[in-house]
């Protein structure tokens, strides 16, 4: 078949997609668009770096065969003022895999984002970004290493569907009407209108993939972002639609975060990936104090656009934080950041953004070893001082070099060969460091560690103490007042008898019943002094359930239960410190 301008290389061959899988042969055809504003400087300077990856990987056994395809401005010189031709949008689905520069959209008027337009076409419903740091990355964090996200964007909902009416238009009269007379609905004469559609199917086909993503790559957590306090029924939805496709779907490999805290007593078992909810406003603190608590982000297209650049300033900014639009059997990876017009054709640019996507493209075809390269190399050019404008005015002493000289050294570096093996040995065993790290803070300090991720306590389980001090019926009152006095704790919960009855043995019962009668603690029983059955409640049981509980029957503390286990104690002491912190703690 021919087209118009688009030439298809008659040296290479076409990925294809058998049996739903993809098929990538040695000599394989990529798109790209080269984009507009900066887009032509970074992608010369890419598409010879990662040839020179490609070729040292392999030994010259493969080779991508790039053909070019035309959107944007440069679409509109060949194709008589069309910024969007249909020859382009079929080729980048015939090719599976391709690559683009960035693409100007007028604000406030003119054309539809031609990005959008992409992402719809094609229903490349999947926005990838991962953000990590790489040594010698200037970053405004004390610890950027501690950023290592893969932040997975819807990208063909929300408000940035595009269905918008415009003040003054006949449209926008005719939607004003029926919102205020058939819905009865309240907003200022003369507003602009937007619609945020949030579906189900969106949702969920959009965490699947993160989910996936996660068990296929070891990450740790899926944290579902949203605004659904506020927007209940597109934000909240999208929440409930995350947690039920992780349950009935993932359910043998995910846990949620409060069995994580309450089953689990924190210690993330082998094999299993948290699944846990953050609220967007929050969530852009947390990225910045504790990012570590983050692994793979799922979020709605107007967060996951906003969070993906806030989390990039972290780790360097636009110039290097890559992204890929990806759906089933077609993906077209791309610079996160935009035209910047003001450095067009001046060769001054960072190309990292598009370097970085071109990496996450060779990874997804299965050319890891070329992937690997780049990552390896990457830092030790950037230690060297080697970097273009944007790194240059942050780091003291450094050598600022142009787009094109920056892609040289990187060049140099990778021809130069590169111990692939050691570098993943070290990368493996520091990832395996800060794991133990972060299980060692949830361990030891599951309270703390929720309420500076910004969770308010709901249920006994968030609260409860979960190492339990327990004692035998048949030890001595001697012995269980001293794992008393070395536990710090008032009263020691006793395991059960023969009849499956828990007990339990307070500081009170033994000054009443033992001290008072004038007993020997060392001659009396446990089972002789504590009280039984025990009372407790689900470890669902509400703050405030749990509160009426304690005062209606005058007990000091509850035990906790879960699938016919006591598996922790709450105390009104806990009750107090949980109130004195968060005020009012809701039901
Ligand atoms: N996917 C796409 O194609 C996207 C397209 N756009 C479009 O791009 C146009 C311009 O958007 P704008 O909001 O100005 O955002 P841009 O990302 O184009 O530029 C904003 C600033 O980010 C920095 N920056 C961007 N790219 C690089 C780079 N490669 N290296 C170093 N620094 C970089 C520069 O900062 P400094 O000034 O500090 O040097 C630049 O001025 C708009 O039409 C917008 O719609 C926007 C985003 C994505
Ligand atoms: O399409 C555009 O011009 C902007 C898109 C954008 O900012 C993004 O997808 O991150
Ligand atoms: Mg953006």
């Amino acid at each position: 078949m021919s087209y118009r301008h688009i030439k298809i290389p008659t040296t290479g061959e076409k990925i294809s997609i058998k049996d739903g899988k993809m098929v990538v042969p040695d000599q394989p055809i990529v798109g790209y668009v080269e984009g507009d504003g900066i887009g032509p400087d970074i992608t010369k300077a890419c598409l010879r770096i990662w040839d020179a990856a490609v070729d040292k990987a392999y030994g010259g056994k493969r080779k991508i065969h790039w053909c070019e395809t035309y959107l944007g401005e440069k679409a509109a010189g060949l194709y008589d003022g069309n910024y969007c031709p249909d020859e382009t949008l079929k080729v980048l689905q015939e090719l599976v895999v391709s690559i683009k520069g960035p693409l100007t959209t007028p604000v406030g008027g003119g054309f539809r984002s031609l990005n959008v337009a992409l992402r719809q076409d094609l229903d490349l419903y999947a926005c990838v970004r991962p953000v990590r740091h790489y040594r010698g990355v200037p970053s405004p964090l004390k610890h950027p290493q501690k950023v290592d996200i893969v932040l997975f964007r819807e990208n063909t909902e929300d408000v940035y569907a595009g269905i918008e009416y415009k003040t003054g238009t006949p449209e926008n009269a005719k939607i004003a009407k029926f919102l205020r007379e058939e819905m009865k609905a309240k907003f200022f004469e003369g507003a602009g209108i937007g619609i945020k559609p949030i579906s189900e199917f969106g949702s969920k086909r959009l965490v699947r993939k993160a989910i996936q993503y996660a068990v296929d790559n070891g990450r740790e957590s899926v944290t579902l972002v949203h605004k659904g306090n506020i927007q209940k029924f597109t934000e909240g939805a999208f929440r409930n639609w995350g947690y039920e496709v992780a349950r009935d779907e993932f359910g043998k490999v995910t846990i949620t975060e409060e069995q994580l805290y309450g089953e689990f007593k924190g210690k993330l078992p082998e094999g299993k990936i948290v699944i846990k909810d953050r609220i967007a406003d929050i969530m852009f603190q947390m990225m910045l104090l504790r990012p570590d608590e983050f692994d793979v982000i799922a979020t709605t297209n107007l967060n996951g656009d906003y969070l993906s650049d806030a989390i990039a300033a972290e780790v360097g900014g636009m110039g290097i934080a890559p992204g890929a639009n990806i759906a089933d059997h077609v993906a077209v990876f791309e610079a996160t950041h935009g035209t910047a017009p003001k450095y067009a054709n001046q060769n001054k640019v960072n190309p990292g953004s598009l370097l970085f996507s071109g990496v996450m493209m060779l990874e997804y075809m299965g050319w890891k070893e070329a992937a690997d390269l780049i990552t390896l190399v990457y830092p030790e050019v950037v230690s060297d001082g080697i970097v273009t404008y944007d790194f240059a005015r942050q780091i003291d002493g450094a050598t600022e070099v142009g787009t094109s000289q920056f892609a040289d050294a990187l060049i140099e570096r990778i021809k130069g060969g590169v111990d692939l093996d050691a570098k993943r040995k070290a990368q493996q065993e520091q990832l395996a460091k800060e794991r133990k790290q972060r299980e060692i803070r949830r361990l030891l300090q599951p309270l703390e560690e929720m309420i500076e991720s910004g969770r308010v306590p709901h249920t006994v389980g968030d609260l409860m103490t979960r190492s339990l001090i327990t004692a035998t019926d048949d030890e001595t009152i001697e012995s269980a007042m001293h794992t008393m006095t070395d536990n710090g704790v008032s009263s020691v919960v006793v395991e059960a008898n023969a009849k499956g009855e828990w007990g339990i043995l307070t500081r009170r019962d033994i000054v009443s019943k033992i001290v008072r009668g004038g007993q020997n603690p060392a001659h009396v029983k446990v089972k002789d002094v504590a009280s039984r059955p025990i009372v407790s409640v689900p470890v669902e049981t509400s703050i405030r359930e749990a509160a009426k509980l304690l005062s209606e029957n005058n007990f000091s503390r509850l035990t906790v239960e879960q699938g016919g286990r006591i598996i922790g104690i709450v105390t009104e002491t806990d009750i107090f410190n949980a109130a004195e912190k968060f005020g009012s703690l809701g039901d």
